[in-house]
């Protein structure tokens, strides 16, 4: 299933130009990656690929179709959606946060159930967690089961919106290994929204680094972003021009290191 922005642009009623014209195809099966600073419209496209925000011009084409001509509550069920922080109903136990979409569109809740503690088991989580609410876990298991609630109604696409924004850094590495991990074995199309580089880079394929209005300052590969940035915009932004990404190699000992432009070791050149 892939996702196509036809010149898609949003003013909110106020006035505020949040996304001026943009384009993008995402493929199918592929991880592509929002890029940019605070404000600069990556919600606003996300939210719009699954009608939470209609676009005031242009469209948005899922498989060639135009969103509009689908039912926006059926589109949005058939739509995995993890949000900062979860975004769990505070007032259910794990098992049925998990549970919810698949009951609304008709599966018996005991089969739902099933289901959903054998989702939680793929995404990492011990089972026995099932019957808690989410304030009883941690910032990093309530994410986790946002991305299992996410994968419930077997979605073909995947919106994430700054999904590992919430927890320390530790653990969002964890998380963004086990993303790596379950997108190796689901291959969902998957679109990201993140406001940090290295996250961007780590979990996407193609990045598309964006500046106010979602302007696209560039489209390419994180190798590519780093090895080619399109104008100093990009250089800053991917930290082209900072110190810790800037790797020299040096020999010690007969072995090569490679040393970032601080001097600390970044890894040894096999
Ligand atoms: N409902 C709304 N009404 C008016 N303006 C809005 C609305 N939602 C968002 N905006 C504005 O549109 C612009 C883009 O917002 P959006 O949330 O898409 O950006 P973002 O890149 O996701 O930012 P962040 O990373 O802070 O969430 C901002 O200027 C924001 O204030």
């Amino acid at each position: 299933m892939g996702i196509e922005f036809r010149a898609v642009g949003k003013t909110y009623p106020d006035g505020t130009v949040a996304v001026g014209s943009f384009n993008l195809s995402v493929p199918s099966h592929r991880t592509v990656a929002l890029l940019g600073s605070s404000g600069c419209g990556k919600t606003t496209l996300l939210r719009m690929v699954n009608r939470m925000v209609e676009p005031t011009s242009g469209a948005v084409l899922i498989d060639d179709e135009d969103v509009r001509e689908r039912d926006p509550v059926k589109l949005r069920r058939s739509i995995g959606y993890v949000m900062q922080a979860g975004g769990l109903l505070p007032h259910r136990t794990v098992e049925d946060n998990v549970a919810t979409v698949p009951v609304l569109d008709g599966v018996p809740r005991r089969q739902a159930r099933d289901a959903a503690a054998a989702l939680l088991e793929r995404v990492g989580l011990d089972p026995a967690l099932a019957r808690r609410y989410p304030a009883q876990l941690s910032g990093g298991q309530q994410q986790r089961v946002g991305v299992a609630r996410a994968l419930a109604a077997e979605p073909n696409i995947l919106l994430m919106d700054e999904p590992f924004g919430a927890v320390d850094p530790i653990v969002r590495r964890e998380l963004q290994d086990e993303m790596l991990r379950l997108q190796r074995e689901l291959g969902k199309t998957v679109l990201l929204v993140t406001h940090d580089v290295d996250e961007a880079f780590r979990l996407g394929e193609q990045v598309v680094l964006l500046k106010r209005h979602a302007e696209v300052a560039q489209i390419g590969t994180p190798v590519e972003l780093l090895a080619h940035p399109a104008d100093d915009f990009v250089r800053s932004f991917v930290g082209g021009d900072r110190a810790d990404r800037r790797l020299t190699v040096q020999d010690v000992d007969g072995r090569r290191v490679a040393v970032d432009g601080d001097g600390r070791p970044a890894g040894v050149l096999a």
